[in-house]
């Protein structure tokens, strides 16, 4: 993923190898379609399978590859794509003769369709991964099932239950008079151009704004969201799109099989296609094709040399392949290229302190103000939020405004992270509400308080760690300027003043801890938030960068409302700015720090003792 922008500064290899992304699967392209033309008819037919199905595993590592969900739900709408397909190709063929033109859009559709049903109640409900992965599993089963007793006509089609539907026309791309199905090697080529183009337009659109905010989603949902994503559109969206690429392999399977049968829903169908993509290489796109090739070849050679045996030695050879090639063949081929490459992160390990340019800084937060509108208040009434017997936010009335910082302190479990947490939308509060200046947010999602200028930082710093240091950055500007060059002059400006230009395509995770806190809190300030809230924001900084930090927090709390929760007085007394001392969810004290230092009932609190509580 960290990978430098095409052109900048790269070496003749890298050139190389960043555009091998494209040119060896033209070239593997023009090989299959030269092989096809050649190749004995049977092979061909045989081998016509093995590409639908590629493109089958391929819609399914847009899903888990990219997405991050092991969906069991593929074949299901390669199945429902196939049977929906095949009753238009019965029906259009018979008058335009062509057999692909209606039909393989109405199977896309239809597969697109059934995912958008089935993504929406796993996106937006929430499941986690297991559930979804059951969820799509279940939903397969159920179609299998269903499929089993199932009797239906349309006009010249006829779904017979078991028996399945039949009649099914096979690839024809003439229309009247030259209408007919096109011979092994010709189908096969139609195959591979079909599912060369689909792969393409996959893989820019994996490589678009789309690909790499879903890439992101997949690092960390969480953190997407706090950048303002609607991180379940986001999900959905790819997963349709992987249901419509499902649902067109469906059709032209029925078109190279002629007929159907619910056995396309069973169990052993629904793991295949996870087998092609941890073959090929889970991520790769191309590495599903390159699977099911894999397996395709075995399962022939082996069918005619070791009969009933094939199952057994197919899974003895998986195994071994998934053992010792643990990121699949694709994934295993491109880890060993990168050894010839020069370290990416290299210069991770010519680190500066960062030094923070107020200049600079003071520039980023008047355009922020530009763009944003001027800053907002943050005021909390009544706010309640409990977990069972445990109520770390006891009826909280604050208000944050601009000029000056807000620092929340108390001792562990006092409710700091808590109040934080229920502010921003990540708890929901049993009672009271939330104010971003007059508009009520108490029910919004995290998302829609970051796009009405809310930025969050929490504890540990949340950084896409595959992703290169700028490209972090821009995700975050992306979000709120929707405009590629927008965001990325404001990623280039917080990195110049972070001090972070020569590590711009090193990937986050190869940064230090501090550099990653400072990553983090760049992507806070490509937002442009009108109220921040910073959780201890300083943990695991030098002095220096400390320093740095509070510099930083008090020239932002000129121009924003900033509230940070920390355990360190001695930072917090540097911020110069207003003290909450929270007690059990409650607030306890409130003043500058100097005064609540001196306050005995204060420190009982802090350091525990008791005998004033
Ligand atoms: N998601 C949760 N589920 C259950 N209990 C929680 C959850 N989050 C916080 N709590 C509980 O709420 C109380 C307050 O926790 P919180 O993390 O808000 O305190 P804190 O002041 O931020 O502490 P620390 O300084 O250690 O981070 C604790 O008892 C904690 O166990």
């Amino acid at each position: 993923m960290a990978q430098k922008a095409v052109g900048i500064n790269m070496t003749l290899s890298e050139k190389i190898y960043q555009s091998a992304g494209i040119t060896l699967p033209a070239i593997s392209t023009l090989f299959a379609l030269i092989v096809a033309y050649y190749i004995d008819p049977y092979l061909a037919f045989v081998s016509t399978s093995w590409v639908i199905f590629g493109l089958l595993g391929m819609s399914l590592d847009i899903v888990w590859g990219r997405g991050g969900l092991l969906s069991l739900g593929q074949t299901a709408f390669y199945g429902m794509g196939g049977y929906f397909g095949s009753i238009v190709a019965i029906n259009f063929s018979a008058t335009t003769g062509n057999s692909i033109i209606w039909a393989l859009p109405a199977g896309a559709i239809f597969g697109a369709l059934l995912a958008v049903i089935l993504g929406y109640i796993i996106f937006y409900a929430r499941m986690g991964a297991l559930q979804s992965t059951i969820l799509t599993y279940t939903f397969t089963l159920l179609l299998w099932s269903v499929a089993q007793p199932f009797k239906l006509k349309v006009g010249e089609a006829s779904i017979v239950g078991d028996s399945g539907l039949s009649n099914i026309p096979g690839i024809i791309i003439g229309f009247g008079e030259e209408a007919e199905s096109l011979a092994p090697n010709q189908a096969l080529m139609a195959v591979i151009i079909i599912a060369s183009i689909l792969y393409f337009v996959t893989r820019r659109l994996m490589s678009s704004h789309f690909g790499r905010i879903i890439d992101c989603i997949r690092i960390d949902h969480e953190k997407a969201e706090l950048l303002g994503y609607d991180v379940r559109k986001y999900q959905l969206l790819n997963f349709t799109y992987a249901g419509a690429i499902a649902g067109l392999a469906g059709t032209l399977y029925a078109l190279w099989s002629n007929f159907l049968s619910p056995s396309i829903f069973s169990i052993q169908e629904a793991f295949l296609p996870p087998i092609y993509v941890l073959v090929g290489g889970l991520g790769t796109l191309a590495g599903p094709f390159v699977g099911a090739l894999t397996i395709g070849i075995l399962s022939f050679v082996l069918g005619g040399t070791a009969g009933g045996q094939t199952t057994l030695i197919l899974g003895a050879t998986l195994i071994l392949l998934v053992l010792f090639l643990k990121n699949g063949i694709l994934g295993s081929l491109d880890l060993l290229w990168k050894r010839f490459l020069p370290d990416p992160n290299a210069a991770a390990r010519n680190t500066n302190p960062v030094k923070i340019d107020g200049d600079t800084l003071k520039e980023i937060l008047k355009e922020a103000e530009q763009q944003a509108g001027p800053a907002k208040s943050l005021s909390t009434n009544d706010l309640f939020k409990k977990f069972g017997g445990v109520i770390p936010v006891n009826k909280v009335n604050r208000s944050f405004i601009p000029g000056k910082p807000y620092s929340l302190i108390g001792a562990n479990g006092a409710g700091k992270s808590s109040f934080l947490k229920t502010c921003v939308g990540m708890y929901k509060p049993e009672s009271g509400s939330v104010h971003l200046s007059d508009l009520d947010i108490t029910h919004s999602a995290v998302f829609e308080r970051v796009k009405n200028g809310m930025g969050v930082k929490n504890q540990k710093p949340q950084i896409f760690g595959d992703v290169s240091v700028l490209d972090n950055l821009w995700v975050a500007a992306y979000s709120r300027t929707k405009q590629n060059q927008q965001a990325l002059a404001v990623s280039h400006k917080i990195l110049n003043m972070l001090g972070l230009e020569e590590q711009s395509n090193v990937a986050a995770s190869a940064l230090s801890h501090g550099q990653q806190q400072w990553l983090d809190i760049g992507m806070v300030l490509c937002l442009a938030p009108r109220v921040i809230f910073l959780d201890e924001p300083a943990a695991g900084m030098t002095k220096e960068e400390t320093r740095e930090l509070s510099s930083l927090i008090r020239i932002l709390a000129l121009h924003t409302t900033v509230v940070i929760v920390e355990h360190d007085m001695d930072f917090v007394r540097t911020l110069e700015g207003d003290v909450t001392v929270l007690h059990q969810g409650k607030v306890f004290a409130e003043g500058d720090i100097q005064s609540l230092r001196k306050d005995e009932r204060v420190l009982d609190v802090y350091l525990g003792r008791r005998k004033h509580v």
